[in-house]
């Protein structure tokens, strides 16, 4: 196969709106590739990440390239080849060697071809739709069901190894992947419902278990022995940043032990500190001097391995037996189990008054099921707000001259693998925030940063939580929607753009009475 087929197909996706279409031309260059490495390389292509992790390739080093080829010779091995050299290189060797493994592939490339592996490089080619495409073209090539590829992907952070094992072995091949503690898992996700009693509802009268939702980040704590290793949301390995994670894992009674929590810095009552404080201890700019040195605490409310026994096709009801039984309470997220809606109004009120996010409902019947927003947690929060995209920012006046200020809001648009303008806001930023922007904003520009033009656009890559109070119709914007008083609550790192908030959802709220959503 040549990368010049996945190049065509990449765009071909992007140019179609239909997602049958979508999935038959993913599906169409699986089954070009060969059985084995080049499907397993093409899938991670098409996906919009390479093997590797590391290649230490940033916008610098790809901003000036050779002249490219004029016909297309390179194959996907030829790519994934360089880019592990890469990989070794960006520990040890030196510059020049890397700029020459550059230059090396990128001449043999065509125009095309170098705009893809460039955007394939920084990323720019990923998208949380095609993740989900990716999954269902899968099931299409190798003709097997569904949850059957989205149940191997739990276990698997990156889709090559399952497109390679769905088309060399079909379903069985896939249901060898199972938890292998020191793995990460991809994470259970909540969808969300505007209350408490509209929550219930999706769960049809039976019990619940109401567990409060705090308001940290996300962990996942792996122990084998005494080696424990903690997993961010988007899967990154932040072991060393949170020794205090370890040392609550280290200290259970246990062999072997996976679970699921949220680690959070409370004071001495446990009322949440400022989620700044939390950010800062794996975030990588929220850091500000002295608050990195602020004790996180964590809280576990799952548990999908325990001593041999694999819990993730469990019903919850057994995983939070396990997890009362196997862990301290104070570790424990505090949790109601009811299926009265005075009764959890209640428990939501207490818990919103005593500083916390909100609550997470979670059917009793219902395995853990990673990577998608399931029916099996529902999320319930006082204030709405939307996780958007910067699309460009303005430079400030007044208190904000020289910093760059009023951002751009843009939600996510599947159809399109574009994003769709809502609005602009500089209210809610703090001074703290402004000046880590204005840096932040100069690195993602596409357009010059200098003051010469008041609007600088940027790299759509930062993800940025708004309140707002409400979706209005407004001829302002293309989408033909505006967010009413929109402001910052917080820049979200643990995000990236493909995990934003989408048009659809928008259009749900602007359809709606009141505002309602993530
Ligand atoms: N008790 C809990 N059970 C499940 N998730 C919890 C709990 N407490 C806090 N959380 C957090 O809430 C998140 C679930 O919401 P969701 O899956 O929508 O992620 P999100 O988009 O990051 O949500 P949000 O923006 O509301 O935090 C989890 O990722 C987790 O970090």
């Amino acid at each position: 196969m040549l990368l010049a087929e996945l190049v065509t197909t990449h765009a071909a996706v992007a140019a179609t709106r239909s997602r049958l279409r979508k999935r038959e031309l993913l599906a169409d260059a699986l089954r070009a590739a060969e059985p084995g490495d080049e499907v397993e390389v093409a899938a991670a292509f098409l996906s919009g990440r390479p093997r590797q992790r590391r290649t230490g390739l940033g916008w610098r080093t790809l901003g000036s390239l050779p002249p490219p080829a004029d016909v297309a010779s390179l194959s996907p091995a030829d790519v994934d080849d360089a880019l592990g050299r890469l990989e070794r290189l960006a520990g040890t060797g030196s510059q020049a060697a890397r700029r020459a493994a550059v230059d090396e592939l990128f001449a043999r490339a065509t125009a095309d071809e170098q705009d893809f592996v460039r955007r394939l490089v920084l990323g720019e080619l990923r998208q949380g739709a095609l993740d989900s495409l990716l999954l269902d073209a899968i099931a299409a090539a190798a003709d097997v069901p569904l949850p059957v590829v989205r149940r191997a992907a739990m276990f698997s952070a990156l889709t090559g190894p399952i497109a390679r094992a769905a088309l060399d072995g079909g379903a069985p091949a896939l249901e060898s992947f199972h938890l292998e503690p020191g793995r990460p898992v991809r994470p259970m996700l909540a969808a969300s419902a505007p209350d408490v009693a509209a929550a219930l509802e999706r769960f049809e009268g039976a019990a619940v278990a109401a567990d409060t939702k705090l308001d940290g980040i996300r962990v996942q704590v792996h122990r084998r022995g005494d080696d424990v290793v903690v997993f961010t949301r988007s899967l990154d390995d932040v072991t060393e940043r949170l020794p205090e994670v370890v040392a609550v894992a280290r200290a259970l009674d246990v062999r072997t032990v996976v679970l699921d929590g949220e680690a959070i810095a409370l004071d001495d009552a446990g009322r949440p500190r400022p989620f700044q404080e939390t950010a800062a201890r794996t975030g990588s700019h929220d850091a500000e001097a002295g608050s990195a040195t602020v004790p996180l605490s964590v809280r576990f409310f799952d548990v999908l391995h325990h001593d041999g026994t694999d819990l993730v096709d469990a019903p919850a009801a057994e995983r939070l037996e396990v997890l009362d039984r196997v862990l301290p309470p104070e570790v424990v997220v505090p949790r109601l189990v009811s299926s009265d809606v005075a009764e959890v109004e209640r428990f939501f009120a207490d818990t919103v008054a005593g500083g916390q996010e909100g609550l997470v409902l979670k059917a009793l019947d219902a395995p853990y099921a990673a990577g998608r927003r399931g029916a099996g947690w529902v999320k319930v929060k006082p204030r709405h707000t939307l996780d958007l995209v910067v699309l460009a920012v303005e430079w400030g006046s007044g208190r904000r001259q020289g910093r760059l200020s009023n951002i751009h809001l843009g939600a996510r648009d599947p159809g399109t693998g574009g994003f769709v303008m809502l609005g602009k806001t500089f209210k809610g930023m703090t001074d703290q925030m402004l000046a880590w922007q204005t840096e932040r904003f100069t690195e993602l520009a596409t357009s010059p940063a200098d003051g010469s033009s008041y609007v600088v656009t940027v790299r759509p890559e930062q993800v940025v939580e708004i309140a707002f109070d409400g979706v209005q119709r407004s001829t302002r914007y293309p989408g033909g929607m505006a967010l009413r008083f929109a402001r910052v609550v917080r820049y979200r790192d643990d995000k990236t753009a493909a995990e934003a908030d989408t048009v659809d959802t928008v259009r749900a709220l602007a359809a709606a009475p009141g505002p309602a959503a993530g």
